[in-house]
């Protein structure tokens, strides 16, 4: 066919199309759009825009009574593909007036389609596919429109190329191979390699992430799940337990107990003697370095990747919801939605994650210490937290509505446990200028208060977890006590919102400000504990507002139990202790993802 190319235009420079820069000129050219008709088309330097070369009011138009507003643009960052689709098929404008409406204008051209993301018009954090069909009756001019894009495509930064994605089947409803299968075409057509592992068991994500060799590993640009939060805390264990090296949790003087002992396993002191101890104003910091770690049966696995850093900011972890609660999803992009993930996925955004690491000291019958580590990037909760984990597998065939189920059941039972925590009390300029929920300074007040304290929310660009300003100052470690009988223990490391708690458990926390929040409820009447639930999954609800709720920012705890009653549920993975130390690291892993638009 011949090469006409008389309706294209490029301005600035005078470049064959082979040549053309898209960053140093622009192109014009009239394309046929489909089913909108003959536009305009702009290449300018950051995206395409486009105008119908009859212009309609306002680009708005109705046809056969619905309303309907034309695109005019598309951004090379949201645009994750273009391909050329060849002689076919562009359809009139089903817009532009009532009577092409109603008669249509198609015609058989090249084509070549543009594939990207837009927001939703609906929820500002939603992202959904578009795509831009153009046509032109040249081949040539399709295959050069098709070239500049990918160039530019190709500048864009931080785009993975090759992604390692573990499919958890079994996830939330059972659809975890049913949402990979409505993504997987989007990672191929922006030409992301990925190896796709189906897990056959719980542990082979675990098992197969520790295992990784470096060379491997350094190959991918990051790791997917496709599940909920318990199977990427599996993955997230199997990275770090091996790779990440620090001090272990700092602990109070004298808080944790010289040996006790049970039948299954016993703690005691990490500071006692065979262990060495060093002293710092009040506290007391585990010279432990981790040497050996254990995959999910409890095997050590031999470290091999001594030259993969911690944090790291190339390397990235993404989630694609599929599992119950998916709140790491839910406070990382805004949304529980497949497509908005792979937006951010596939288009590189990036947001860092604090991460709990949390210990449990146990000595074996041989009397050698063996600190039981676990991270957890959302929450670690006991007693009530913990109950309901428990509980809710024995109804797993029931999906995500074993929670509310089993929530029931313990919530019936209303137990309560002894215990005793210390914490490292971090006084941020809010929490000095602003009374904490659960804390006035000793003044009295009714039990529960509707006043609202001014909460900064997490967000994309959120300017709390991009300050420097580092969270815990070493001179002000300073650790303080609460001991009794509780109905929980909760550390929550980001805000964890779910369908069940729309604000989060705690609406104010941060996916990167080096801080974990403890909520601690004490134990209370059934009514009350009822009113503190409502609170929390009432939108905008006043949760902490309780004389027997304390919320305490931290950046690390440690907790003593007198009995072996209840378990930890760290993302949803059981952890039994007695005494158990944890601190929290900031930014210590990335995620594709860039914060709830709030
Ligand atoms: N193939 C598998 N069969 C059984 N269990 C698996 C398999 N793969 C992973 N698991 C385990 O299932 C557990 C729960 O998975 P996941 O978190 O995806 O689902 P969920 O509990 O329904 O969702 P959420 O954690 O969001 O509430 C994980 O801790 C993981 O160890």
């Amino acid at each position: 066919m011949e090469r006409d190319v008389d309706d294209c235009m490029q301005t600035e420079q005078s470049l064959p199309p082979a040549q053309f820069d898209g960053q140093a000129s622009s192109l014009s050219c009239t394309l046929s759009l489909d089913h909108v008709g003959e536009v305009a088309v702009t290449f300018n330097s950051d995206g395409l825009s486009w105008k119908l070369v009859e212009p309609l009011d306002n680009h708005d138009s109705t046809c056969l009574g619905i309303k309907s507003k034309v695109a005019t643009e598309i951004k090379f960052s949201d645009v994750y593909a273009v391909e050329l689709i060849d002689y076919g098929l562009i359809h009139g404008s089903n817009i532009s007036n009532a009577r092409k409406c109603l008669s249509g204008h198609d015609s058989e051209i090249y084509r070549f389609t543009v594939h990207g993301f837009q927001r939703s018009k609906t929820l500002p954090s939603l992202r959904v596919l578009v795509a831009y069909t153009f046509g032109h009756k040249d081949l040539q001019t399709c295959q050069m429109w098709v070239n500049q894009i990918n160039a530019s495509l190709a500048l864009e930064q931080g785009r993975p190329k090759n992604l390692l994605v573990f499919v958890h089947p079994r996830s939330g409803k059972g659809n975890g191979c049913k949402t990979w299968d409505s993504v997987a075409s989007i990672f191929s057509r922006a030409k992301v390699k990925t190896k796709v592992i189906v897990t056959q068991r719980a542990g082979h994500a675990f098992d197969v992430m520790a295992s990784i060799g470096i060379k491997e590993l350094i190959s991918y640009d990051g790791v997917i799940a496709v599940g909920g939060d318990g199977f990427f805390n599996e993955i997230l264990n199997g990275f770090l337990l091996s790779r990440h090296k620090a001090p272990y949790p700092p602990t109070p003087s004298g808080f944790l107990q010289s040996a006790t002992c049970d039948d299954n396993f016993c703690v005691r002191d990490p500071n006692a003697t065979d262990i060495g101890t060093s002293s710092q104003n009040n506290e007391q910091q585990s010279p432990l370095l981790p040497s050996t770690s254990y995959d999910s049966f409890g095997v050590p696995n031999i470290n091999q990747d001594s030259e993969f850093s911690l944090p790291n900011e190339h390397f990235r972890f993404g989630i694609i919801p599929a599992g119950s609660t998916d709140a790491i999803v839910m406070c990382t992009t805004g949304t529980r939605d497949p497509i908005t993930s792979t937006f951010h996925i596939v288009l590189g955004k990036r947001v860092c994650l604090d991460v709990a690491q949390v210990v449990r000291w146990k000595i074996k019958s041989t009397s050698k210490v063996e600190p039981f580590v676990r991270y957890a990037a959302s929450f670690a909760g006991y007693g009530f937290y913990g109950d309901v984990i428990t509980e809710s597998e024995k109804y797993r065939w029931m999906g995500p509505k074993r929670y509310d189920y089993a929530g029931t059941r313990v919530f019936l039972k209303h137990k309560s446990y002894q215990a005793e925590i210390a914490y490292l009390e971090v006084k941020s300029e809010e929490a000095k200028s602003i009374p904490e929920r659960g804390n006035l300074g000793g003044r009295k007040r009714p039990f529960w208060s509707p006043k609202k304290s001014e909460k900064v929310v997490c967000r994309v660009n959120c300017k709390v977890c991009n300050t420097t300003t580092p969270c815990s100052h070493p001179g002000e470690t300073k650790w303080s006590r609460s001991k009794g009988s509780f109905l929980s223990i909760g550390a929550a490391v980001i805000a964890c919102r779910n369908d069940r708690a729309p604000d989060g458990l705690v609406v104010d926390a941060h996916l990167s400000d080096g801080l974990m929040h403890l909520i601690l409820i004490k134990d209370c009447s059934h009514a009350l504990y009822l009113w503190h639930l409502t609170q929390l999954a009432r939108k905008g609800g006043n949760p902490f507002d309780f004389k027997f709720v304390e919320h305490h920012k931290t950046t690390a705890f440690t907790f003593t139990s007198s009995g072996n009653e209840s378990v930890w549920n760290l993302d949803g993975e059981l952890f039994q202790a007695h005494q158990l130390s944890a601190q929290v690291f900031r930014g210590l892993v990335s995620l594709f993802a860039s914060g709830p638009e709030v």
